[in-house]
């Protein structure tokens, strides 16, 4: 079956589809055949000037009105989002490859969650009083201003609403620019705050790779930028900032632990490994993709995993039936196989997949290695696909420092049915998102982001609003100015 998802125009600038062909050619590909659905063109300078400056009018006007009325647009953009969730959901699916029996719970519904939360919190941000004797002061939270939010592609329409809503309930503006791999998607996000409200220009989305993402971070008129990406990525983007003092939110990769004590669950642990290797194909940053096994259950925790992955359903990610999808771009897949091969190559025993299925689409099956050790490649470095490494370890101590022992720290889990050594082992763990007895759960209740490499500010909950606010400090004398001379 042939698809088409061709939008409007490329871009979507001030309150309005934008086109400029002179911008090099984008194919989108769905990934499940390797079809073109769709082709966009790369911003150009034009473009991203009208994008910059379209945004910087905007705001002004943005930040004068009331939290409640910023809200008001917010929650009208998470219902629009609810209303027409299956329509985004297939457009997500055909962006990225991801099966729809996913996109349709996990993907513009989380997206509507953050509008739906700081579409709530936008009235609620206050400054404080502070009384000083006879003296006082008083806080003032403002916008930054202009922000920039670059994505990644595994979740094109989440990581768009991630970052618009704290940085719009807040009362700035953004320009948006996709992963050049996944462009569809957020051009939706931008036509539905449109319809509920948002003036022109408030957020914009431009399309295009690295370079275009490198000269909106240079810009002088950005205040602050966020990206969603890899490390080397990461490093790139928060030193251009620097050079402007700008603010970052940095949202990397991980290589994160899931530490199964012999006490857990084993099914619910099985389920936890499954839902932090598999879910997305693999393509989560936060995903537990080192699985530490106590020995004494290794091999009832590897039969049992290897009788559920007989589960597994691949094929047309839009058959509601389907259970795993492609990986995203040819790219990516070829990055995977690299990996597995490379994991035989050091001595890692393949417990199940490790195939690339033959015919059109980026395919990887659900792949488990046991007897990881942690000097090897796929236990150091990020492979971003659906390759799962189980290591075995004897003690509590040693697990914690085995996971520990890594540059990044976005993600942990822990499966034990002693609670007081879940928060013992949690405590101890180098890792800004956690989870006891599950896997992967992202409310936009709780902050997420990564400690060490993983990144740097977060994103969700009230945490986010200090990232995209600054505070004015006020202080008020009620008597004379006592000066010495
Ligand atoms: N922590 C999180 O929340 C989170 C979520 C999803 C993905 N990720 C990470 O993202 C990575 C996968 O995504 P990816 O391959 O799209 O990442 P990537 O780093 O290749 O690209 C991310 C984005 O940055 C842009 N970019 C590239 N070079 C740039 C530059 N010099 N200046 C400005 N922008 C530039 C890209 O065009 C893309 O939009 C993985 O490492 C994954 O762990 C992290």
């Amino acid at each position: 079956m042939t698809h088409t998802a061709q939008p409007t125009a490329s871009h979507f600038v001030n309150g309005t589809h934008l086109e400029d062909a002179a911008g090099d050619a984008i194919e989108v590909i769905h990934p499940a055949t390797g079809a073109v659905i769709a082709t966009v063109h790369a911003a150009t300078p034009a473009v991203i000037e009208a994008a910059l400056a379209g945004a910087v009018a905007a705001q002004a006007d943005w930040a004068a009105r009331t939290g409640t009325e910023r809200g008001r647009v917010l929650r009208r953009a998470a219902d629009l989002i609810r209303a027409r969730n299956r329509e985004l959901s297939i457009l997500e699916t055909l962006d990225t490859g991801k099966p729809l029996q996913e996109t349709l719970v996990a993907d513009a519904s989380s997206g509507a969650d953050a509008l739906e939360y700081f579409g709530g919190m936008a009235g609620t941000l206050t400054g404080q009083h502070v009384a000083l004797g006879a003296n006082w002061g008083y806080t003032i939270r403002e916008p930054l201003g202009l922000c920039v939010g670059i994505g990644a592609w595994n979740y094109p329409t989440q990581i768009a609403c991630w970052k618009a809503a704290p940085a719009l309930a807040c009362g700035n503006a953004m320009v948006f620019k996709p992963s050049e791999v996944t462009p569809l998607c957020a051009l939706k996000i931008a036509e539905i705050l449109v319809e509920a409200g948002a003036p022109p220009g408030l957020f914009n989305v431009v399309q295009g790779a690295g370079a275009v993402g490198a000269a909106l971070v240079a810009d002088p008129r950005v205040a602050k930028v966020s990206l969603t990406g890899s490390v080397p990525t990461g490093r790139k983007v928060y030193a251009a900032a620097a050079q402007a003092m700008k603010h970052v939110t940095m949202e990397l990769g991980g290589k994160s632990p899931l530490i199964v004590f012999h006490d857990a669950d084993l099914d619910d642990a099985v389920g936890g490994a499954i839902l932090g290797n598999f879910y997305s194909t693999g393509q989560v940053c936060s995903n537990g993709t080192r699985v530490f096994v106590q020995k004494g259950i290794r091999d009832a925790f590897l039969a049992r995993l290897t009788e559920r992955l007989a589960g597994v359903r691949m094929g047309d990610p839009l058959d509601e039936a389907t259970n795993f999808g492609p990986m995203a771009s040819a790219a990516q897949r070829d990055i995977v196989m690299g990996y597995i091969a490379q994991g035989i190559a050091e001595g890692a025993r393949l417990v199940a997949g490790g195939g690339c299925p033959e015919g059109p689409g980026f395919w990887v099956e659900p792949t488990v290695f046991a007897d990881v050790t942690d000097a090897m490649t796929i236990a150091r470095e990020e492979i971003f696909g659906p390759v799962m490494c189980v290591l075995d370890f004897t003690d509590e101590e040693e697990a914690i420092a085995r996971a520990n022992a890594t540059d990044f720290g976005l993600s942990a889990g822990v499966f034990t049915r002693d609670l007081t050594r879940a928060h013992r082992v949690i405590a101890r763990l180098q890792a800004g998102t956690c989870f006891v007895n599950s896997y992967n759960d992202a409310p936009v209740e709780l902050p997420f982001g990564g400690f060490k490499m993983s990144g740097l500010g977060r994103e969700n909950a009230a945490a986010a609003i200090a990232h995209y606010s600054q505070l004015k400090s006020v202080f008020v004398r009620m008597g004379r100015v006592a000066a010495p001379f």
